[in-house]
């Protein structure tokens, strides 16, 4: 029983208190974080978006979702689709197909950290089952909030001298964090912590956990952070790891586990402890010397009160550097088995350097050497419709100098802007080697979560330095993971493959905020000749818009 899931969502600017301070966020009909969205594999869902913002455009990508045959519904501005005008309406209509923990967010300048996102939950079809047992669910969008607004920060960013953004202020879970006070101030051995005085229905109170004992939960855990990557543990409760990114995972058990922003999970986890107590659940950041408190809540046994502090203080981050944690969590992720497996060989291989540059004095990231800069006409109208002057026609490079030390900082750190795009044509399989590098500080290198839209691809392996062509000996071509994001750590290379079957124009790109606006990312279009329907909204703008806009349907 498929069927079309109808919603009408009003994106606007509101007041809100995310944690515990008022701010101003972008909302969806009333609402931080928006909606979450519930459906079973193989609706359709219908959103139809009215953008009640008065100054800005706005688009939604529903990260995760492959979107075959509806590209113009990926949510991209100037990629898949023209910005929605404030007072215009525009019909988001896409299948799921895949059972799987997913998000949404704005995708138009900064606006995901301006609290544009939510859940999207797709259950297994009427009829099938997931091949795991648990008898309730809890659902945990994770995010960074920052007091300083998203315009400011995007000034900040392309300002001379640059300016940072800084850490984040706190952590959310489902919208709530405590900036000003601490859910676990008894056991802080500083005094300048308050102990949080909430009464539970502030839009900053913590959203407990209330469980049975002696069940199975599953946790669905997704982040949307800006910048922040975390971890995440229960007190005195072990995790089983069932499900990353919409794909099943060969089951394993962890006491905490890593997540980057752009990821999800699914853990399980047994309510076998003293039901007499609660347990904290805590989250901290990983991977950039932490100045953000823990996000906590509490995983409240019945029938005890919820206002019982647990005995235990709050599990403990792994130390913010440990990388070899990170990477043995990283590693641990197999296929079920049974899953899709790759090809044995690919047709062809880009080789992507990622680094911090200069172009005239401002910071930029750039990917071979040219940092992204999105055209005003969406890449899916200008190459269906051939509009050569829509963007630059040649083809960025698909490696780097053999000779770049990816040990030190850029020789020359001065770039260039560009928005050529990589041309994919239909059913070729494609590598991609995401290669990390020193960033402009000497012996500084950063974690980057890559993104890839319209596609799973294949996790093949990570490794130390630089990518060689020994390297690919050890990829594991056996049980990879299928994910749509995937981390490289710091000097460090990830190797990624997937097929071309899904044609539209995919955007490919660190998922920090900050780095995407600061040009970290590329652009494929993979067979767009046999894209067909593109909605006339999607394209009324640019060079399309002029052209496009006196006919009906294209
Ligand atoms: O893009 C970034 O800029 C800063 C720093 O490199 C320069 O201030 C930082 O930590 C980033 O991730």
């Amino acid at each position: 029983s498929r069927k079309t899931r109808h919603l009408k969502w009003d994106v606007e600017y509101m007041f809100w208190s995310p944690d515990c301070k008022e701010n101003v966020v972008m909302g969806i009909n009333g609402q931080f974080p928006g909606p979450t969205i519930r459906a079973k594999a193989g609706d359709t869902i219908s959103v139809l978006l009215t953008n009640k913002l008065h100054t800005e455009g706005v688009v939604i990508h529903w990260h995760g979702i492959r979107q075959v045959g509806t590209p113009w519904a990926d949510g991209t501005a100037s990629i898949s689709q023209c910005a929605i005008n404030p007072g215009e309406t525009f019909d988001y209509r896409f299948i799921v197909d895949k059972p799987g923990t997913y998000f949404y967010h704005g995708h138009f300048g900064m606006q995901r950290s301006a609290g544009l996102y939510g859940s999207l939950i797709v259950d297994v079809a009427d009829g099938e089952t997931e091949p795991f047992h648990y008898d309730a669910e809890f659902n945990m969008l994770l995010s960074d909030w920052w007091h300083q607004s998203v315009h400011h920060q995007e000034v900040g960013l392309s300002s001379k001298p640059f300016r940072w953004i800084g850490e984040p202020q706190t952590l959310l879970i489902n919208g709530r964090g405590q900036f000003n006070c601490s859910l676990a101030a008894h056991f802080s051995n500083t005094t300048s912590t308050n102990q949080c005085n909430l009464r539970g229905n502030e839009q900053c109170a913590p959203q407990i956990l209330r469980v049975l004992p002696n069940k199975t939960y599953r946790l669905r855990i997704a982040s949307t952070t800006a910048l922040a990557s975390l971890n995440l543990a229960v007190g005195g409760h072990k995790m089983v790891v069932v499900e990353a990114d919409g794909n099943y995972v060969q089951p394993f058990q962890v006491e905490d586990i890593d997540i980057y922003s752009g990821e999800s999970y699914s853990v399980l986890i047994r309510t076998n402890q003293e039901a007499s107590k609660n347990y904290w659940i805590s989250i901290g950041v990983r991977g950039r010397r932490p100045q953000t408190p823990q996000a906590l809540t509490l995983l409240n046994y019945a029938p005890t009160s919820a206002s019982k502090i647990p005995f235990s203080p709050p599990p403990i981050t792994p130390t913010w550097n440990d990388y070899d944690h990170s990477k043995s969590f990283s590693n641990k992720i197999l296929a079920l088995m049974g899953s899709p497996k790759p090809p044995r060989n690919h047709d062809r291989r880009i080789i992507l350097l990622n680094t911090q540059n200069l172009i005239d004095g401002f910071t930029k990231w750039s990917i071979n050497n040219i940092s992204l800069h999105l055209p005003s006409t969406p890449y899916l109208g200008s190459i269906k419709y051939s509009l050569k002057t829509a963007f630059d026609n040649k083809s960025p490079p698909e490696n780097f100098a053999s000779d770049y030390d990816v040990m030190k900082p850029p020789v020359n750190p001065n770039t260039t802007t560009g928005n050529g795009v990589y041309m994919l044509p239909l059913n070729t399989t494609v590598d991609v080697i995401l290669q990390n590098a020193n960033a402009l500080e000497v012996n500084v290198s950063e974690i980057h979560p890559w993104h890839l839209h319209g596609h799973d691809f294949w996790v093949l392996g990570y490794g130390e330095g630089k990518f060689t062509k020994e390297d690919e000996k050890k990829f594991n071509l056996k049980n990879p993971p299928l994910r749509n994001t995937a981390v490289i750590f710091p000097f460090g290379w990830t190797a990624l493959r997937f097929v071309t079957d899904n044609p539209g124009v995919w955007a490919f790109h660190c998922h920090i905020e900050p780095h995407l606006h600061m040009g970290m990312g590329v652009v494929f279009a993979e067979g767009v000749q046999h894209v067909n329907g593109i909605p006339n909204q999607a394209l009324a703008c640019g060079l399309t818009g002029n052209r496009f806009m006196k006919t009906t349907q294209n």
